[in-house]
């Protein structure tokens, strides 16, 4: 690996008797897109909060760009970009002045901010809504604009916490093309998700989090590779019959899951395995053969699916 910017041991962050992060190590290189993915709760914002100081950690050692969080806040929000879970703009204020109010925050000379605010403007695709008001914005361009305002201080490194939660498939596409040309142009990207989409298409490398631990670490090709077959198949037997209809499955594919309305069958070929639960007689209702993915192999890791 490069030089870290981020590493983390033993990491652990305790809020009273409840321990929101129990002691996970990880490092992440400069230039690198970086993901956390696992469930609600599972300690991601809290891991986000201490990476940016603005939580203290209870126990272990964290440092961002050398710097310990606990005991340089300030020099190390200084080279962050922030965009938290929820938007927090001033709605009241024209899509300019959201940028250029928060660059003063930063104390950046004011012919700084304005330049940088006008570059961020074409950025985040948001010329025409220069002087309008945020309010009057969708959910979607409200993002970019988020994404925009955490760039003003042009930061090596960017924090993203649930980047695309709550937009619809197009506005998350839009999003996305814009934090890949922030990769191209060398910033390190740490995203949270529990979309395995948005892990699969944004990470370079991520780990997996489940109450507060990791469970495991790699890029998103290799997880899949390591933890489930090429494809799965996934039958249904109608209601009440997927639980009966499992018990007949043994020897088809490598393993099997019973979900409330369906069973996935893990087998490199999801069509022989399909012909031989046909053959088996158990008739299937419908079945889709697709290729395994960060949710599959969350499921075997977990035995619980990322969005319950
Ligand atoms: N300020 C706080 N005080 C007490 N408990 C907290 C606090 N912040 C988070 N928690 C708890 O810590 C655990 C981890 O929460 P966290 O928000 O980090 O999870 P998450 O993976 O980011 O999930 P989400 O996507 O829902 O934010 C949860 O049980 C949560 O209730």
């Amino acid at each position: 690996m490069t030089e870290p910017v981020i590493t983390a041991r033993a990491l652990t962050k305790r809020y009273g008797t409840l321990t929101a992060v129990d002691g996970i190590d990880f490092e992440i290189a400069r230039g690198e897109s970086f993901g956390f993915l696992g469930p609600n709760g599972a300690g991601k914002s809290t891991t986000m909060r201490m990476i940016a100081a603005t939580s203290t950690r209870t126990d272990g050692e964290l440092t961002v760009l050398g710097l310990d969080t606990n005991r340089h806040g300030p020099e190390i929000r200084a080279q962050l970009g922030i965009v938290p879970q929820g938007d927090l703009l001033d709605e009241e204020l024209r899509v300019i002045d959201n940028l250029t109010v928060y660059g003063r925050y930063f104390g950046l000379p004011r012919s700084y901010v304005k330049q940088r605010a006008e570059e961020l403007l074409d950025f985040a695709q948001l010329r025409e809504k220069r002087t309008a008001r945020v309010d009057g914005l969708s959910g979607g361009m409200k993002r970019r604009l988020t994404i925009a305002r955490g760039l003003i201080n042009n930061p090596q490194i960017m924090l993203l916490d649930e980047p695309t939660t709550g937009l619809d498939p197009q506005a998350r596409h839009i999003l996305w093309d814009r934090l890949f040309r922030l990769k191209e142009e060398g910033v390190t990207l740490v995203v949270t998700t529990h979309f395995m989409d948005e892990a699969e298409q944004l990470c370079d490398r991520l780990v997996v989090i489940d109450k507060g631990r990791i469970v495991a670490e790699g890029s998103p090709s290799s997880l899949i590779r390591h933890y489930s077959t090429r494809e799965v198949l996934e039958v249904r037997f109608g209601s009440g019959r997927n639980a009966d209809a499992a018990a007949h499955l043994a020897g088809i594919g490598d393993r099997h899951e019973v979900l409330p309305d369906r069973v996935l069958v893990y087998a490199d070929n999801g069509e022989h395995a399909l012909q031989a639960v046909v053959e088996r007689g158990l008739d299937p209702v419908t079945s889709l053969v697709r290729r395994s993915s960060l949710e599959d192999v969350f499921l075997r890791l977990t035995g619980r699916s990322l969005i319950e």
